[in-house]
């Protein structure tokens, strides 16, 4: 098979010849559905902490725009469903080509824009890879935030500013050490659904305390048009590089909020 992709001949209706796990029965994205989730009291606040990069890269890997530290730097995530501490590993986006679809994740059918997942490793393995490998739902924690075209977003912005430097599949950029990728958060976060999934793109695992929350932020319509002119590998535009949903099965979906 082609590498993987989004389209009509590599996209996901062909991922399971590969990655088989692409039927199990704890896969992700999923359509989060308000009238199944349950509500959990004992679902706390999340606490990101996240250091500025001395030496950080901005890519295009062929399949999404990413930001990704070329080391550790104490960046962590604790709280919410987590038991244990989890390092920032990188941040990525899936996008659509027009304001009605691109988020991997679902509310009530509802797809948003964008889709924004911070990914993090479980600190009790060795390196992210392992945590990949480790079986069970704990490997990683992915924090989803879902994007809405509205204001400007002034924390993404040295992000978008650079969306142009790596238009084509392959290239990579220096992010300014400056840049605060704490200031993207939300001051708090409190509201969000918790589930166990997988991996969006192959290899698929399902390694995954999935951690999406209910309020999007926003971002102007011009960061939206500037996600819309990556290219892919194969030179068609990037948009469209989200999964559909995929069957719940017999997981639950908690939410933090009523
Ligand atoms: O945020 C997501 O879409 C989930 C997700 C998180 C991490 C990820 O890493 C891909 C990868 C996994 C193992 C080895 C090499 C690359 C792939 C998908
Ligand atoms: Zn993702």
């Amino acid at each position: 098979m082609a590498p993987w992709g989004y389209e009509k001949d590599n996209g996901p209706a062909h991922w399971h010849k590969d990655c088989p796990i692409a039927n199990g029965k704890n896969q992700s994205p999923i359509d989060l559905i308000n009238g199944e989730v349950k509500y959990d009291s004992g679902l706390k606040p999340l606490t990101a902490k996240y250091v500025p990069f001395s030496d950080a890269k901005f890519l295009n890997n062929g399949h999404s725009v990413q930001f990704q530290p070329s080391a550790g730097n104490g960046s962590e995530l604790t709280g919410g469903p987590l038991a244990v501490k989890y390092n920032f590993e990188q941040f990525h986006f899936h996008w659509g080509n027009n304001d009605t679809e691109g988020s991997e994740h679902r509310v009530d059918g509802k797809m948003y824009p964008a889709e924004l997942h911070f990914v993090h490793w479980n600190s009790t393995n060795p390196s992210f890879k392992d945590a990949v490998g480790s079986g069970g739902p704990n490997g990683l924690a992915v924090l989803g935030f879902f994007l809405k075209v509205g204001a400007e977003n002034a924390a993404l912005k040295p992000i978008t500013d650079l969306i142009p430097k790596v238009k084509d599949a392959g290239t990579s950029v220096t992010v300014p050490s400056n840049f605060d990728m704490q200031a993207i958060l939300p001051a708090t976060l409190t509201d969000y659904y918790t589930y166990d999934g997988s991996l969006t793109t192959p290899p698929l695992a399902e390694c995954v305390k999935w951690i999406v929350f209910k309020q999007p932020l926003e971002v102007s319509a011009a960061q939206m048009e500037a996600f819309r002119s990556v290219i892919n590998r194969d030179g068609k535009p990037m948009g469209g590089n989200y999964r559909p949903p995929c069957p719940l099965h017999d997981r639950a979906v908690k939410t933090s909020f009523k």
